[in-house]
Parts: C-alpha cells; sequence; structure tokens
C-alpha cells in the first residue's frame, strides 16, 4: 500500500498505492508508518520524496472506512515524526491531494505540484473536519482569511492558487517527482527550521473576536443547520488563539463529535450515492456497464425561453456545437444576447476565451437536420410539444436522439408521434437550467438502452448528475411534491400561516420554504397544472371535494386575484416592488385564510412545526415508497440524490428516503397510519405497501432496500 524506493542515490521515493485515489486507508497508513520510519532510519536516504501512484497523490482518507470500527494507525504522530526530522520531507502533488492527503502534504517541509493538480480540505462536506492537524497547519501557512474560506467550503483549489496563497512553493508543468526529487538533493542537510509549519505562529489578525463573531454569523446561515462548518470555525479559532499542541486538543475534540454524527453519516452516504446514480439500469434489465453510448458532437436545442438558453449555455460550455432554434424574431435576438452575456462572464471568471463560436441561431427547424441529437425546450404546452415532436422526426437525419425538456407530459406519448420512439428521451432540467446540478433523465417504454446511455453521457459532459427515472406524472421530483405542497395547502385550512409553514422547513434545512419558493417559481405554474388535471367546479363539485377527495383551492384562489408570487410583487408574502426579492408577512394573506376558514366552517387550531414536518415530509416520503415499489426509481439513491440537487433538500439530511431509515421506518408508518385515521380523504397519507413490507423485514438500513424489492417484484 506504499512502497519504499530509493532514487538518485540518496532519496528514499515513497509511493501512495492504493487505487483509484491512494485513500489512506488502514493498509496505506500502516505502508505510510512502515516506510518513513525506514527512510528516516536508513543512513543512506538523506532527502524522501512523497508522491501517489497513477499521477494522484491522495484523495485523502478512505471515505469507505468511516462508518466502520477504525482500525490501522493514526497518521498524527507519522506527521510529527515527518515534520520533526532534519531529512527534508517534499511532498510531489499530481492529481488530487484532498483531505488527509493534503494534511499530510501540509506536515512535509516542502510540497511541489503539477500544473493541473487540484487541492482542498473538503472534509466538510462529508460533515468532518481536517483533524490530521489540517485545520491547525492551514491558517498557520496561508493566514486565517483564507483558511477560513478553504475549509468550510470544502472548495477544491488549482496548482496556480494555491501558489498564490503559499500553499505550495513551487507549480510544474513536467514530471512533478522528478522536479521533486531534484529539489529534495538540493536541500539535503540544510537547515528545515523555518520549514516547520506547526512552529509558525498564526498571522496576526486585528481585532480578532470581531471578525471571527462575523465569520460565524456568515458560516451559520449558509449551514441551512449543518454542524460541520461551525466546527470547522472553532477550530481555525483555536489556531489563530491557542499554542498548536492546544489546538490540536481542540481540533480532536471537535472531530469526535462530528465523526459519529447523523449528518456526517448523511454526507458521506451522499458522496457515494452521487456516483451511485450514474450506474443506472432500465427495468429491462439493460445497464449502464453493457449499453453503448453514441457520441454526440452537434447538438440542438428548440425554444429559446428561460430554459432553453439555459440549456443551450450548458451545451456549449461542455463543448459541443449548438444550433439555437427559436421561431419568434424577438425572442430570438433576445435570446442571443443573453446566452452570449452569461457566457461572456463565465469565460471572463475562468480566464479563458468565451464558446459563442460554437453556437449558430436559427429561427428555422430545419436548420437542425444533420444535429446528432435534440432537446425540445418550448413551453410546457402539450400541443405545442406535439407539433414540435412531429416536425422534428420529419426534418433530423436518421439516428437523432429526440429529447425533451418538460416537467411533468408523458414522454411515451410524445414518443409515439415519432418515426423512431426509441430516439426519444426526456430530459427534465431545472431551472437555470446551466447552474443547477440536477438532471432528471426519462426513459419511456419505447426508450433504447442506447438512447438513455447516449443521454446520460451528455448529462454528465455537462457536469449534471444525472439520474435515469421512469416515465410517469410528474416522474420523480414533481410527482413527490405534490403531497408535500398538498399537506402544506391543508395546514394553511387548519390555521397555519405561510411563515410559519416555511420556517419549519427552513429550520429542517431547506433553502426555503414550500410557499416561498411557490412565490419565486410563480403560484400560477402550478395551477395551470392543477387546473389541466382537475378542471374546477367540473361535474358540481364542492369547492374543498374533488372525485371524493380532499382537495384545497386555497392555491388557486390566491392566483384568481392575480398574485402570482415575486413577479408580481404579491404572492403568499409581499414584495417591495414586483422582482423583489424581499418577501414579508402579508396582513392581506392573513385575512384571506381567516376568511377562507369562515367560509368553510373551518376552525384556526394551534399547529407546532413537529406537525408540519411530519405531514409535508413524511407524506413525500410516502410517494417516494410508492415510487420505489413500482420501479420508477431503481433505488433510494436515486430519489435522494434528485431531491439534493434539484428540490433543495438539505445534503446533511442525505435525501428523504435516507432521512426516513434515520428517523425510523416504524416511526414513519406509524405517523402516517395516524394522520390517515384523521384524514382518510387523503390517499398520500395511506402508507405504501412497500413502506410496511420493510418494518415486516425488520427495517433493514436503506442500502440493502433494493433487496426487498427485488422480492417483492418476484413475488408478483
Ligand atoms: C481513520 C480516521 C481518519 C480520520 C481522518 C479525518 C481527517 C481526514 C478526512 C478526510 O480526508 S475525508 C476525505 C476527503 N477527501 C475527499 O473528500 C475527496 C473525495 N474524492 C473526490 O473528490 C474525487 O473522488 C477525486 C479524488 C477528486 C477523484 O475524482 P474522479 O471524478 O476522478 O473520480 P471519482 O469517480 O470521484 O472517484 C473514483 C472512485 O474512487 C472512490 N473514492 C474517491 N475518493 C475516495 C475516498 N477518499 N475514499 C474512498 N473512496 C474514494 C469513489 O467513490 C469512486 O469509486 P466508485 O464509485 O467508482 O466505486
Amino acid at each position: 500500500m506504499a512502497q519504499f524506493t530509493l532514487v538518485s542515490g540518496s532519496v528514499g521515493l515513497i509511493t501512495l498505492q492504493n487505487p483509484p485515489v491512494n485513500a489512506l486507508s488502514a493498509a496505506t497508513r500502516q505502508g505510510i508508518v512502515d516506510m518513513m520510519n525506514k527512510a528516516l532510519n536508513d543512513p543512506e536516504v538523506k532527502s524522501v520524496v512523497v508522491c501517489g501512484q497513477n499521477r494522484i497523490f491522495c484523495g485523502g482518507a478512505d471515505i469507505k472506512e468511516f462508518g466502520t470500527k477504525i482500525s490501522g494507525p493514526p497518521l498524527i504522530p507519522t506527521i510529527h515524526t515527518i515534520e520533526a526530522t532534519n531529512k527534508p520531507v517534499v511532498a510531489a502533488i499530481e492529481g488530487s491531494a484532498l483531505g488527509g492527503g493534503l494534511e499530510l502534504a501540509l506536515g512535509c517541509h516542502y510540497r511541489i505540484a503539477h500544473s493541473k493538480a487540484r487541492l482542498g480540505l473538503p472534509e466538510v462536506t462529508l460533515g468532518l473536519l481536517p483533524a490530521i492537524g489540517g485545520s491547525q497547519r492551514l491558517p498557520r501557512l496561508i493566514g486565517v482569511p483564507a483558511a477560513i474560506e478553504l475549509i468550510t467550503t470544502g472548495r477544491h483549489i488549482t496548482a496556480a492558487e494555491a501558489l498564490q496563497l503559499g500553499l505550495v512553493d513551487h507549480v510544474t508543468r513536467s514530471s512533478t517527482v522528478d522536479e521533486a526529487i531534484k529539489f529534495a538533493q538540493s536541500v539535503e542537510g540544510k537547515s528545515l527550521d523555518s520549514r516547520r509549519i506547526s512552529n509558525y505562529p498564526c498571522p496576526h489578525l486585528p481585532d480578532l473576536d470581531a471578525v471571527f463573531e462575523g465569520v460565524m454569523q456568515e458560516v451559520r446561515q449558509k449551514a441551512h443547520g449543518a454542524i460541520a462548518p461551525i466546527a470547522c470555525v472553532q477550530a481555525v479559532r483555536a489556531a489563530a488563539t491557542l499554542p498548536y499542541l492546544e489546538g490540536m486538543e481542540i481540533e480532536r475534540q471537535l472531530m469526535e463529535t462530528l465523526f459519529t454524527s447523523s449528518q456526517a453519516r448523511a454526507l458521506q452516504y451522499t458522496f457515494f450515492a452521487q456516483r451511485a446514480v450514474s450506474r443506472w439500469s432500465m427495468p429491462s434489465g439493460a445497464r449502464w456497464d453493457t449499453s453503448m453510448p453514441k457520441p454526440v458532437h452537434k447538438a440542438a436545442v428548440i425554444g429559446l425561453g428561460t430554459m432553453g438558453r439555459g440549456i443551450t449555455v450548458a451545451l456549449a460550455q461542455a463543448g459541443l456545437s449548438v444550433v439555437a432554434v427559436e421561431t419568434q424574431e424577438k425572442q430570438l435576438k433576445e435570446a442571443k444576447l443573453v446566452v452570449s452575456g452569461i457566457l461572456e462572464r463565465a469565460a471572463q471568471r475562468r480566464g479563458m476565451a468565451p464558446t459563442l463560436a460554437k453556437i449558430t441561431y436559427s429561427h428555422d427547424i430545419r436548420a437542425v437536420a444533420d444535429v446528432d441529437l435534440v432537446i425540445e425546450a418550448v413551453f410546457e404546452d402539450e400541443a405545442l410539444k406535439e407539433k414540435v415532436f412531429q416536425q422534428l422526426s420529419a426534418v433530423c437525419k436518421p439516428g437523432t436522439f429526440l429529447c425533451t425538456n418538460t416537467s411533468s407530459l408523458d414522454v411515451d406519448h410524445l414518443a409515439s408521434l415519432t418515426h423512431n420512439p426509441e430516439l426519444v428521451v426526456g430530459m427534465h432540467f431545472f431551472a437555470p437550467a446551466h447552474v443547477m446540478k440536477l438532471l432528471e433523465v426519462v426513459y419511456g417504454s419505447k426508450s433504447s438502452p442506447e438512447a438513455l446511455a447516449t443521454v446520460m453521457q451528455l448529462g454528465k459532459r455537462m457536469g449534471k448528475v444525472s439520474v435515469a427515472v421512469g416515465n410517469c406524472w410528474g416522474f420523480v421530483g414533481n410527482r413527490m411534491l405534490k403531497p408535500y405542497m398538498e399537506q402544506a395547502f391543508y395546514l394553511l385550512e387548519e390555521g397555519a400561516t405561510p411563515e410559519l409553514v416555511d420556517q419549519a422547513l427552513v429550520e429542517f434545512g431547506f433553502p426555503m420554504g414550500v410557499f416561498r419558493m411557490s412565490d419565486l417559481s410563480g403560484t400560477d405554474v402550478y395551477w395551470k397544472i392543477r387546473k389541466e388535471a382537475e378542471p374546477v367546479g367540473a361535474s358540481g363539485q364542492e369547492a374543498r371535494v374533488r372525485k371524493g377527495l380532499r382537495y384545497s383551492p386555497l392555491g388557486d384562489l390566491l392566483c384568481e386575484q392575480g398574485r402570482f408570487g415575486q413577479k408580481t410583487g404579491q404572492g403568499w408574502y409581499q414584495y417591495d416592488k414586483p422582482g423583489s426579492r424581499v418577501a414579508r408577512p402579508d396582513p392581506w394573506v392573513h385575512n384571506f385564510l381567516e376568511e377562507y376558514r369562515a367560509r368553510h366552517g373551518l376552525v384556526a387550531r394551534r399547529i407546532d412545526h413537529a406537525e408540519v414536518l411530519e405531514r409535508c415530509l413524511y407524506s413525500l416520503i410516502n410517494e417516494g415508497f410508492r415510487i420505489l415499489e413500482e420501479g420508477i426509481a431503481a433505488g433510494p439513491e436515486d430519489i435522494d440524490m434528485i431531491y439534493v440537487f434539484g428540490y433543495g433538500w438539505p445534503k446533511h439530511r442525505g435525501g428523504p428516503m435516507f432521512y426516513a431509515s434515520m428517523v425510523g421506518l416504524a416511526k414513519i408508518l406509524e405517523r402516517l397510519e395516524h394522520y390517515h385515521r384523521a384524514h382518510p380523504d387523503v390517499p398520500f397519507m395511506q402508507p405504501c405497501s412497500l413502506l410496511r413490507k420493510l418494518v415486516t423485514c425488520g427495517s433493514p438500513p436503506v442500502h440493502k432496500w433494493k433487496d426487498v424489492i427485488k422480492k417483492i417484484h418476484s413475488q408478483l
């Protein structure tokens, strides 16, 4: 797991060997300890270079070992030995030096990085802190403000930025290991007194208390309830105020709390789940590793509204040639300006030339005749999309994949209008499409494995977390959102205010609550969908009943007042002016709710945050179990990644299905039964049979659910 070689007569080269990323597993740590002892005790060795096999220095601690009983030696004593030795030790950083890997490098006397290397302390993203001395050494080396920023965000930085910060001593474009060996030889026998970071005083900051107070406030606000960023600030504060060894003790204590926390488990689950969803499968048995994607060099976007513009940017940034089609001349001109502006600003930020030349604009759909893949992004109107798909099927070259950006329309129906339904796939982007990480990739009953593989690969090229899901109303994300929103309306009927519901959800960790979110995206978006699904007043239904089931018309009544949310300056909240982002509670809404309750004989009661969370979240989770049972999502990880990357579910809670497993499936079942007894006319509260089955099977951990689902399907 680590190899020792004597090179150039006097340099001990220690190579970490644990593919794919040389993570610091127990065996690798043992290897480092043994090889370092060998090097430091060998009189022939005058200097040491540490590097990683396969051009990657080290991806940090082995995340798979977290949550198991940790064996193997700790690294802190060895890092102290490295720092204290009189033989110069040089870290040769290629690929990545992350987490524990960078902490090891910080214990070395010199760091030489390849120009393409990436460095960072991303422990916070796993619910931890850099606890191999990183929280104490980094601020001593690069100063408190820069260290806080890197440690609390977990951001990976380039070698150039690392050089600028003083994190590395030299950046090279040639062989890093060769340079490190030459350099190590050049400093053999020289004093290392000025190279031991733990001896450095932390650079002085005037008004330290005020700085940390401000930082803590900012970090708390961004953390949405995550505890690791707070602990990171506390650890850096210890570095800034205490001698090194006392700071190390604070680092250890903070880590002890974080290491076993449910947040760390959730974040580590998310790390692996994000990677697991790329290994997709279809109910037919087709899989990611047996289905070949087709190359896509040139793509087209049809419709240049907000979504189409974002998709055009995402495709261009992924390096594709794009044909952007918009039939309305004014919209086309405006889109061109907006797309160019976004690409120019992004290129400026990255110090690169913009990719404008890759986009051609047209108002004629025939311009897409030679593209490999089309993404239709016209207005969410079934008749309009039908027409576009018929046109596309007629004008595109044979074999062109036809994709629809829809949030709820039937992919199979659109496919049925084309000559080759096997080439049709849904691509549900989230606004803004060039920013949001999630892409729901919807395969229809006729979509070929090749089509799905192609679109999943395209999603990866665009930097998306792409999740393959089956075709049903709302797919996974919006389908689960329906019961969540429905419960929020019922809570208003029963006595809650939009502020109370939203506050409970924000305290849970969402960036905003359901009503603020609805105002932001436009209250009329779901109004339109509701009107289509359940026409108001059809067959003389009562206002609060649809098809014999409970219905809340509150959202419809709000829209009838022209209160479409932020864009109109009024919705569930009031805003200073249309488009303003500052939401304030609105007495008009409170009055509107009171009048509504009075009209329907409803008596307001006190509703607490626990009830809001149980009703909104458990009904959403229940629908998630139905989705798993029906095979619309292949596993709980797929649902969780959709919610984390597309719907603002707090990452430190791992996604709704992981959260359910942490709460306890028996408790979720018991509460759903309770609410269903109280509201038998709300089918979303009726516990799904998969949930019952899992509870009967002893509530297995989330990674075992697939086995239970498979068993259910094989029994059907
Ligand atoms: C014993 C107790 C010690 C306590 C120490 C506490 C202090 C230190 C803590 C840490 O160091 S925590 C770990 C910090 N490191 C990270 O967060 C880095 C995580 N990895 C990445 O960001 C990326 O993987 C990468 C290194 C940038 C490489 O990216 P790339 O896109 O090239 O490959 P991936 O698909 O992401 O990964 C390939 C493969 O490797 C697995 N993997 C990656 N990193 C780790 C790791 N640190 N531990 C275990 N496994 C890791 C990853 O899951 C992939 O596996 P498969 O999914 O393909 O099976």
